[in-house]
């Protein structure tokens, strides 16, 4: 008896992902360009599952955890940057969880512009979505289902009535959504960030990219003393941030960081001391706050790595030096070959959120966080003429790190360093950065 029920429902369950399928498969016939497609985990898996075997076009797979072990990747599967996905749900009601998905798919390279849902409760999905960028297309919307399961003599006008006034009570609510879904902090103005960053450097940075309408940090890698000042005094107007390696400084003396910092004051831009810090904490605590640089004594901002836990922050945390300070955590690097994966990325960004006083930011090349517009992402790799230097590094254009990227504050350093007139090619990389940033919030404050 049991087994005559198990086969009934197993032809059950299979003549309705058949359909299904078949009503997918039509839908994907009209959707053009898709290289390949990807279910909302975890109902929707052998719907995509199905659909992928009849359709010959790939699938990957979104894993809502990333493993400790294997590959640790969000996103499993045969794909490469740029390809096209189509995304898979089964019922859509605030389209959050879609969101999701096309949040870890981008922070790959994927794009996502369609998803294709068998029944739509017409909740306020399809609009959430819209403003979200993605098209939602439909087979079934609860309206038309009530409707014909009434015709079929399966329910009363009384329940169709019924669930009509539920939906009409239980619409989404887009700005609470948004707000919980955070699509904010590449949407917020950093006046308005300013206000919500908890770590003091964040919020002054904040304040000092509205005012001097410029998300430009200088990577001011250059080795002689004199030549670092006079960048300084030449770029300053047009920089939120000056970045150095104060170590390949050949000159250095102690004496050059008062001269520096009078720059910093007079232009209103923070001193970021690129160290990465990666060592056991004491370790650390040294190379912070000793040896000939002390740069805890000048430098408002310094990088670190998560690599070794949390032992560099708690000691940058402690140490001697500036009063306000803050760090920047490696979770992406900009140059090939790294072997940095998303599971690191995930786990670094987990750090940050673990020390929302003393992190500012993160150094990232995709939107990997959206829900703090307290922290600030910082996108290496920029140029404007080049795709790559002659090692490993490589760049995208200002546009695409702040349009499809994420970025907040875009570092340049051979774009304007290795440029004829330094204050020319610094004024023309803020220009273009900072209209990419009124491009970006204008999108969703229309
Ligand atoms: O932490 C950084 O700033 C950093 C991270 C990264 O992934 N890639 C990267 O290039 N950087 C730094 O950003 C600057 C890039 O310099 P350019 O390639 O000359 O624009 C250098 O100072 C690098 O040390």
């Amino acid at each position: 008896m049991l087994s005559f029920f198990l086969i009934l429902f197993i032809n059950i369950v299979y003549f309705i992902y058949q359909l299904l399928t078949d009503l997918l498969q039509k839908y994907l016939e009209k959707i053009k360009n898709v290289d390949i497609i990807c279910g909302v985990p975890y109902t929707a898996l052998p719907i995509a599952t199905v659909l992928s075997l009849k359709t010959n076009i790939p699938m990957v797979m979104r894993r809502k955890e990333a493993k400790d072990y294997g590959t640790k990747k969000m996103i499993e599967g045969v794909f490469k940057k740029g390809d096209n996905c189509l995304i898979i749900e089964d019922v859509v009601t605030s389209g959050s969880s879609i969101l999701e998905t096309v949040e870890d798919l981008t922070a790959e390279g994927i794009k996502c512009s369609d998803v294709v849902v068998f029944l739509n409760r017409e909740q306020g999905g399809a609009e959430y979505l819209k403003h979200n960028g993605v098209n939602m297309h439909s087979l079934l919307n609860l309206t038309d289902l009530m409707r014909y399961l009434k015709e079929e003599g399966c329910i009363d006008e009384k329940t169709v009535n019924k669930v009509s006034d539920y939906l009409h009570t239980t619409q989404v609510d887009h700005e609470a959504l948004s707000k919980s879904l955070s699509k904010d902090r590449l949407y917020l103005s950093f006046a308005e960030r300013a206000k919500i960053a908890k770590n003091p450097i964040a919020a002054k940075l904040f304040q000092i990219m509205a005012t001097k309408q410029t998300t430009l940090c200088l990577a001011a890698d250059l080795t002689d003393s004199t030549a670092l000042l006079n960048l300084a005094e030449q770029a300053g107007p047009h920089i939120c941030a000056l970045k150095t390696h104060i170590d390949i400084v050949d000159d250095f003396h102690p004496n050059l960081i008062k001269p520096l910092r009078e720059i910093a004051n007079r232009h209103n831009f923070i001193l970021f001391e690129d160290r990465k810090f990666c060592d056991i904490g004491k370790t650390i605590e040294l190379q912070y706050s000793k040896g000939i640089y002390k740069i805890s004594t000048w430098a408002q901002l310094v990088t670190a790595h998560a690599l070794l836990g949390k032992g560099v922050l708690e000691v940058i945390k402690k140490s001697e030096g500036l009063e306000k300070r803050g760090v920047f955590l490696l979770a992406e690097a900009s140059c090939s070959g790294t072997l940095i994966d998303a599971k690191y990325a995930k786990s670094t960004m987990k750090m940050a959120e673990e020390y929302p006083e003393l992190v500012a930011g993160i150094v990232c090349q995709s939107p990997m966080f959206l829900n703090q517009p307290g922290l600030i992402q910082l996108t290496p790799g920029v140029q404007i003429d080049n795709k790559s230097d002659d090692v490993d590094q490589q760049y995208n254009s200002p546009e695409i790190v702040v349009t499809e990227k994420g970025c907040d504050i875009a570092v340049v350093g051979r774009g304007i360093t290795k440029a004829a007139d330094a204050a020319l090619a610094a004024e023309k990389y803020r220009k273009i950065l900072w209209d990419a940033y009124l491009q970006r919030i204008k999108k969703n404050h229309k």
